[in-house]
């Protein structure tokens, strides 16, 4: 028997109050077993004490969180303002500033209009914009989503723009068809209404092409055609960008009912049908992870997860599948109404939520957060 398992022994019985272990002696023969022995039987007594003490040590857990400070601190990792993407609607009419009213306090912006409201931001500290492109004009919208990659179109006069005016802010894109397409599809059909995905594929990589050219630092694709990262990827290489353009897979991006007031600011509600047969169903986390694991195969650099709050699971899965890359998580629209509206019908403070939020999905395991509460935070962050 080895000393500490005697120790143990020993301190078990003790506390039992059975008296001194003498029947492990007996199973001592040798010299050398017996001074062991009589070593442990003078530390018996400590050992039995220590040990009834140590259950009151581990039950004490508030003076490691007494303090705000030391409350910080059990965080793993905490919000700071460069983990933020805000979600920006870029009309094409250029003195366009609407409210969205299902999207509280969030605006859709000409670039006349945008520009100025972000010089705000970007001076409270903001670092980087995810673009969406509201095509507002009458006939603006076509089968093909021409309007996506028009070299005078929303997305990419912003990008020309803001590299311009913002030279430290990173652009992210997002790159979709359905705001521009006239079915409201995130790719180009077939006759049965089924997106024909190489198609879709070849279009939306030339869009993330013409997105990049134009400045943007980082492409992500959203539409969920199979195929479409590795397809990004080579056509950045052969155009030389590669190098420096980030690839954000919307790798799990799980259709819903969260979507709703994105598609009333983008317009982009399909015309028929919906989105189940190419956005993930929320029960599937098998095929989450395996979406995951491909476009990390397929060259991503960041994996994003869509919706947040609802898929913490599918963060934490994303971590583990993707030790390397980083993980970013998208607070969408329907997650954002939702803590405006609790905290308007008096269900909790919409602060402490916007917080409590965000916190639960750093815990799950992302470090980028894409929200429309980014506004708010870069004030919430500073006090
Ligand atoms: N590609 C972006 C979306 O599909 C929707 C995001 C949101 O609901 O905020
Ligand atoms: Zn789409
Ligand atoms: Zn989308």
């Amino acid at each position: 028997m080895s000393f500490s398992n005697l120790l143990q022994d020993m301190a078990i019985r003790e506390r039992r109050q059975q008296g001194p272990a003498t029947s492990s002696i007996s199973l001592a023969s040798t010299a050398d077993d017996r001074s062991t022995i009589s070593r442990a039987r003078s530390y018996a007594s400590t050992a039995a004490t220590s040990v009834s003490i140590s259950g009151d040590i581990s039950s004490q857990l508030h003076g490691g969180y007494h303090h705000p400070l030391a409350r910080s601190w059990q965080a793993e990792r905490q919000l700071t303002k460069s983990m933020l993407i805000y979600p920006v609607f870029i009309s094409d009419l250029e003195d366009e500033e609407s409210l969205i009213p299902s999207l509280p306090g969030q605006y859709r912006y000409g670039l006349n209009k945008f520009i100025p409201f972000l010089e705000t931001l970007v001076r409270k500290g903001l670092r980087s914009v995810m673009l969406f492109g509201v095509p507002m004009a009458p006939g603006a919208k076509d089968a093909l989503g021409t309007a996506a990659d028009d070299p005078k179109g929303p997305v990419i006069s912003a990008i020309r723009l803001i590299r311009q005016r913002f030279p430290s802010l990173f652009i992210c894109t997002d790159v979709c068809l359905c705001e521009y397409t006239n079915h409201g599809h995130c790719g180009i059909l077939r006759d049965d209404g089924s997106l024909n995905n190489q198609l879709s594929v070849d279009r939306i990589s030339d869009v993330a092409i013409a997105y990049a050219q134009a400045g943007a630092h980082c492409v992500a694709p959203s539409d969920m055609n199979d195929g479409r990262i590795r397809a990004i990827k080579l056509k950045l290489i052969e155009e030389g960008m590669a190098h420096r353009t980030v690839l954000m897979s919307y790798a799990a991006k799980f259709s819903g009912c969260l979507y709703g007031p994105f598609r009333d600011a983008a317009g982009s509600v399909p015309s028929f049908g919906d989105r189940k047969c190419y956005q993930l169903p929320p029960g599937g986390r098998g095929l989450a992870r395996r979406a995951i694991v491909r476009d990390i195969g397929e060259g991503a650099d960041i994996i994003m997860v869509k919706p947040a709050s609802q898929y913490l699971d599918i963060i934490s899965d994303a971590k583990e599948l993707g030790k390397d890359l980083p993980v970013a998580a998208y607070q969408v629209s329907g997650e954002f109404a939702m803590i405006h509206a609790g905290a308007k019908a008096g269900v909790f403070d919409l602060k402490t939520m916007a917080f409590e939020s965000t916190e639960g999905i750093l815990r799950a395991g992302a470090t980028i957060v894409i929200t429309y509460f980014a506004p708010e935070f870069l004030d919430w962050l500073d006090n």
